[in-house]
């Protein structure tokens, strides 16, 4: 593993070196191993592997280090500013074993709650020394905020992130866990929708796909279906009268068509203006704008549409065979990097070697689709789209 300009935690280090002197760091571990207590907890939207994350950490800990007090936080961080409301359950190498098979978060996945100082009073009350954050962006963010404030106290705590993100929008780490699973999913979903749309005269199937900001699903399942004839992703700008004519001369050559669409994608045409309560953007519904449209120019040759928003189907799977191998490589160096007194940092692959970089970096912003790019553009090539609706002009 390797870490990229990253001190340990000043406090860990110099207690180490107090009590044992010159003894290599993984020696002082080894003897410090009786007063770990450890941590999980997942916040955000649901998304593959969160189960995994929760299994490969536990087993990691308790056969690897002999931790037997780990701790799953529930809600979230909701869970870690109010535990009497959120009460954590105790996990063990027993109660985590099959949990991998199933999807969603056994200690539950939740947004809101953050408040760093009550966060910082209950780890000491509880006795949390390890902490390990999964989830999105913001989770990381609010990870850093809670570091900057564990790091005034000085409190000995190691603060862990998984970044984690269906949308695989997380910045430079290769990509996230459960995005594999969730394109293996669209794209079984996108062939229910061929099986319709082929089926009848002029069908046109539409299926809307997860990625508020990103179309990497969108893009990815697209590609691998295969038999997608338009990609609409939030990073590239399309005017009706494109697709549309796009549409007719798809009918015309195929008699039917599929359409795969990204929640984000077209916002131009769909924008409500809000926000909710968490201060996220609410989307318009550009699935049902396309179906509605769609309906209204195809009804006088007789064509109609075939509408699937598989969204929370897909996000709430069990995790594919290599997606579950990459959270327990996640997990387990999530666990060495705590273990080791790492702290305020998240891990990842990068160049498919797992990296720790600090948390803020992490929470820079969202990973996009370039449209230059040779993953967007292979798709337009697959999809035989238009120049007009490839990004590039
Ligand atoms: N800027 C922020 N300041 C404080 N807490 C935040 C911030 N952004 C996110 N959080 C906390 O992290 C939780 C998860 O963030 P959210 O953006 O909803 O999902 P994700 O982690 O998947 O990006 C939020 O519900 C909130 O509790
Ligand atoms: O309905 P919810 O739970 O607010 O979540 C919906 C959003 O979460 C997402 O799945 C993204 O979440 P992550 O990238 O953090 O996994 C979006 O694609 C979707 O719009």
């Amino acid at each position: 593993m390797i870490a990229i300009g990253i001190p340990r935690s000043p406090e860990i280090e110099l207690k180490a070196e107090g009590s044992y002197g010159s003894l290599p760091c993984w020696a002082c571990l080894l003897l410090e191993l009786r007063t770990v207590k450890a941590a999980v907890v997942t916040c955000g939207g649901l998304c593959p592997g969160l189960n995994s994350i929760i299994r490969g950490v536990t087993k990691c800990l308790w056969h690897e280090y002999g931790v037997r007090e780990i701790l799953g936080i529930t809600a979230g961080y909701n869970g870690l500013s109010d535990p009497d409301s959120h009460p954590p359950i105790k996990l063990t190498e027993e109660n985590v074993r099959d949990i991998h098979m199933k999807g969603g978060s056994i200690i539950k996945a939740a947004r809101g709650g953050f408040d760093a100082e009550k966060i910082c009073d209950n780890l000491q009350r509880l006795g949390i020394t390890v902490l390990f954050l999964v989830g999105g962006d913001g989770t990381q963010f609010a990870g850093h905020l809670l570091y900057e404030a564990a790091r005034k106290r000085r409190l000995d705590v190691s603060i862990v992130g998984i970044p984690k993100s269906i949308d695989n929008d997380v910045v430079l780490f290769d990509r996230t866990f459960g995005f594999e699973t969730a394109v293996a999913k669209a794209s079984e979903v996108i062939r229910n929708a061929l099986v319709e749309a082929s089926s009848c005269d002029r069908g046109v199937g539409i299926v809307k796909l997860m990625g508020r900001d990103s179309g990497f699903v969108a893009m990815h399942a697209a590609t691998a279906a295969d038999v997608v004839d338009l990609c609409m992703i939030p990073e590239v700008n399309v005017k009706m009268k494109d697709v549309l004519e796009h549409v007719d001369a798809t009918l015309a050559r195929k008699k039917y068509m599929v359409i795969a669409v990204a929640e984000g994608a077209g916002q131009e045409h769909v924008s409500t203006g809000k926000k909710d309560d968490t201060g996220h953007t609410i989307y318009g519904d550009i699935g049902v704008f396309l179906k509605d449209t769609l309906n209204k120019h195809l009804k006088p040759s007789g064509g109609r549409t075939f509408y699937i928003d598989p969204s929370y189907i897909i996000r709430s799977v069990p995790i594919t065979p290599n997606d579950h191998i990459y959270c327990v490589r996640l997990a387990n160096d999530a666990v060495h990097t705590a273990m080791r007194g790492y702290t305020g940092v998240c891990v990842g692959a990068m160049h498919n070697i797992v990296c720790m970089l600090p948390s803020r970096l992490i929470a820079t912003g969202k990973k996009k689709v370039r449209p230059h790019s040779s993953s967007w553009q292979g798709c337009v090539q697959t999809c035989n789209m238009p120049a007009a609706l490839s990004g590039l002009f």
